[in-house]
């Protein structure tokens, strides 16, 4: 039995915390919003996100950081993306020398470009730092339905540890040295996911969709081993088994969103009405500046920014996606004669 504490009362980290609790480990569930822990303690729920899911007894609900760090095992990162650096901040002075921090989170800071990992680095200096990632809606996972994901940390022996706290016969867990390829692939799929989502929202057919997702995911794989990921990961439960997940399930925020947005939705009404993170709309200025700083054309991802951040209508967008130049498939494929 490990002690594990969850930073982030949400979907996932619930959902985690109820993976965690029935595989019988010491579960802390840490939030800083009032409304999480209070409805988290009254009813072992989180009714609007995961009806019927409930916690096990032995998961603690807490709203002190510092008694929910102190003398873990793993620290589990289940923040939206965009409050991980002050979760950390507030975290660092609880966090020990080589403290195993698990990011679940999927996001890239815009102002900086940096992954949730490079985040938990900067921040927590000197704690071994890792990732779990992989195609896994909450809603699922909550209800046991069988899920694999992948872990990535920088020594095989991390990897493994985290591997044992999370696997069950419900949950496989698979683990990799490759920290940054699975950090961008969950990352850049939400972005894509919008593109989708769009194109459903527009009553396109499967055609298109499968379209995006390819080309979408040929774009993940240049920019991501352009920074230094491996081809095999964007190959992986990281990238296109969470992009097939993200692009087709009715549980992903990130689809939904692009579906309003295709049904004349603005970008504001769409998140409103999702009313959960939807990650992709963080990412998707990330990756376009990411793709211009490595010099990796990502035609999609530009588009998307238009759409999202310059009022261009997502039906131009496709028309411009489908008039680009005439090119081949994959550049490094090339005639003998
Ligand atoms: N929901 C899923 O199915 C799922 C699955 C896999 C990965 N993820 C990723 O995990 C992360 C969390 O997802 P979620 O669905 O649990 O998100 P969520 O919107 O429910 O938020 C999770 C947590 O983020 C923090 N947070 C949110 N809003 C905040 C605010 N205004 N101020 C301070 N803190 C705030 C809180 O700690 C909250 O508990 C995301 O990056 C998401 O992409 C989600
Ligand atoms: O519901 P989404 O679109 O935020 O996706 C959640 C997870 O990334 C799925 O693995």
């Amino acid at each position: 039995m490990a002690k594990v504490s969850i930073l982030g009362a949400g979907a996932w980290g619930t959902a985690l915390a109820i993976l965690l609790g029935n595989n019988g480990h010491e579960v802390t569930l840490w939030s800083s919003l009032a409304n999480e822990v209070d409805i988290l303690s009254k009813t072992r729920e989180l009714k609007e996100k995961l009806p019927g899911a409930k916690l096990p007894e032995s998961v603690r609900i807490s709203d002190d950081l510092e008694s929910s760090c102190k003398e873990k095992d793993i620290i589990v990162f289940a923040v939206a993306s965009p409050y991980v650096r002050q979760t950390a901040q507030k975290a660092r002075p609880y966090i020990k020398e080589r403290q195993i921090v698990v990011n679940v989170g999927k996001g890239i800071e815009e102002t900086t470009l940096d992954t949730l990992t490079d985040i938990l680095h900067e921040e927590l200096n000197n704690a071994d730092i890792a990732v779990l990632s992989g195609p896994s809606h909450a809603e699922e996972v909550s209800r046991a339905i069988p899920t694999t994901v992948v872990v990535g940390a920088e020594s095989k022996a991390t990897a493994h540890f985290i591997q044992d706290i999370f696997m069950s016969d419900r949950f496989r867990v698979y683990t990799s040295p490759d920290v940054i390829g699975i950090e961008l692939g969950g990352s850049l799929k939400n972005v894509i996911a919008l593109a989708a989502g769009i194109a459903d929202g527009l009553g396109y057919g499967d055609n298109t969709k499968a379209a995006l997702m390819t080309r979408g995911i040929a774009e993940i794989s240049r920019l991501g081993i352009a920074m230094g990921g491996k081809i095999e990961t964007f190959a992986g439960l990281s990238c296109v088994g969470d992009l097939i997940v993200t692009c087709t399930s009715h549980h992903s925020r990130n689809r939904k969103a692009g579906y309003l947005i295709g049904k004349g939705y603005s970008m504001d009404a769409a998140m409103e009405e999702v009313k959960q993170v939807v990650e992709g709309v963080y990412s998707a200025k990330a990756a376009l500046a990411l793709s211009r700083k490595c010099n990796v054309e990502m035609p999609i991802v530009e588009q998307i920014n238009q759409v999202l951040f310059e009022n261009k209508s997502p039906e131009e967008a496709v028309n411009d996606l489908l008039l680009r130049d005439k090119t081949r498939e994959y550049s490094d494929l090339k005639w003998e004669k």
